[in-house]
């Protein structure tokens, strides 16, 4: 149940809509969204460029107003109640704005100020930790106009930590940075899931969804593919075929034959779709008959077996689509 205040229980969701829905003349950038987001999960809002997470994030935020459906935030509707609901969450949306003539202190301390709740007196012990937090405090007294874009982002993250948070929405926090500063994000995020927020994030990027995420939804054109766990998510697909044998080309024939698609072989391996794959089923009676269909026709199987499958195929499987990682 939903619950009716912003200091609800720990197991409800921090995120739920119904239905959501943002049209822009013909074009539906969101289509009838139902999301669970549960609390203390790190949430991965996952899909290609233009699948309609910015759309959903700035309605979830109150910045925009849906067409049609519902949404609550911390138990509250949204956009209606979003003043009510803001201050518990801290939000990195499209980069955040910065003043490059101020130093990154000076940026922190004027968001500060800019909260009427913040008090003043604690104010700059609030833009120290914050950018201790972020691990900006060897550049906090540089212009911001100097900074990497992963200082920025980092900057943005410090501003939206300045109070304790309930919920954290990041829009693809990553994005633009190097490999080192994803890992720092990465890190800042499990550290801030350890300590009871729910950080809801989104991300063009597979493995990141799957290296930092507890749960995810996947959007494709506007519309929710799957949510859930992202373990449950990506076992619900099935990751490609291999058998191991001196014998590949007898076993590629052999494979076809019993429905195998996209057959690659290899030295020693011959890989494949497993039958069925396509709609993420689950058929370990095929993959034995598989199996028994090889031995019968004298492939000496030294290996026999299905990979762990990536959210990667999960993605593959549920839209019949490669996952466009472009941008
Ligand atoms: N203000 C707008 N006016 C018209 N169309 C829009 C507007 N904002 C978004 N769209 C369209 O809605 C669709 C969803 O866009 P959205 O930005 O939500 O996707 P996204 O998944 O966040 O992608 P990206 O990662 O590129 O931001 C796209 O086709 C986009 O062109």
């Amino acid at each position: 149940m939903p619950s009716s205040s912003t200091g609800g229980r720990a197991t409800e969701s921090v995120i739920e809509t119904s239905a959501l829905t943002k049209r822009y003349g013909k074009q539906l950038a969101v289509d009838q969204l139902s999301l669970t987001v549960p609390a203390g999960s790190v949430f991965g809002f996952l899909g290609p460029n233009g699948s309609g997470k910015t759309t959903t994030i700035r309605m979830l935020m109150g910045l925009i107003e849906p067409t049609s459906g519902r949404a609550r935030v911390l138990g509250r509707p949204v956009p209606r109640e979003i003043r009510t609901v803001l201050p518990h969450v801290g939000a990195l949306i499209e980069g955040p704005a910065l003043y490059g003539f101020l130093s990154g202190r000076d940026n922190l301390l004027r968001y500060d100020a800019a909260d009427p709740t913040a008090d003043p007196r604690t104010r700059r012990a609030r833009a120290e930790s914050a950018l201790d937090r972020v691990g900006l405090t060897a550049a906090a007294g540089k212009k911001a106009k100097a900074y990497s874009l992963g200082m920025k982002q980092r900057l943005g993250l410090a501003a939206a930590l300045l109070q304790p948070r309930r919920l954290l929405v990041l829009d693809e926090p990553t994005n633009g940075l190097d490999p080192q500063g994803m890992r720092e994000i990465r890190a800042l995020v499990r550290e801030l899931a350890s300590e009871g927020t729910t950080v809801f994030l989104s991300s063009h990027l597979l493995d990141e969804i799957e290296q930092v995420c507890t749960h995810a939804a996947v959007m494709a054109q506007g519309r929710l593919i799957t949510q859930g766990p992202v373990a449950e998510l990506a076992a619900g697909a099935r990751g490609r075929l291999i058998v191991t044998t001196p014998d590949t080309g007898e076993a590629a024939r052999v494979l076809k034959e019993h429905g195998v698609t996209d057959v690659v072989v290899t030295e020693d391996r011959v890989t494949g779709e497993p039958p069925g794959a396509e709609e993420g089923a689950e058929a370990p009676r095929d993959l034995a008959e598989l199996n028994a269909a090889l031995v019968g026709a004298g492939v000496r199987v030294r290996g026999f077996g299905v990979e762990r499958a990536s959210l990667e195929d999960a993605f593959v499987a549920l839209t019949g689509e490669g996952f466009d990682v472009a941008g």
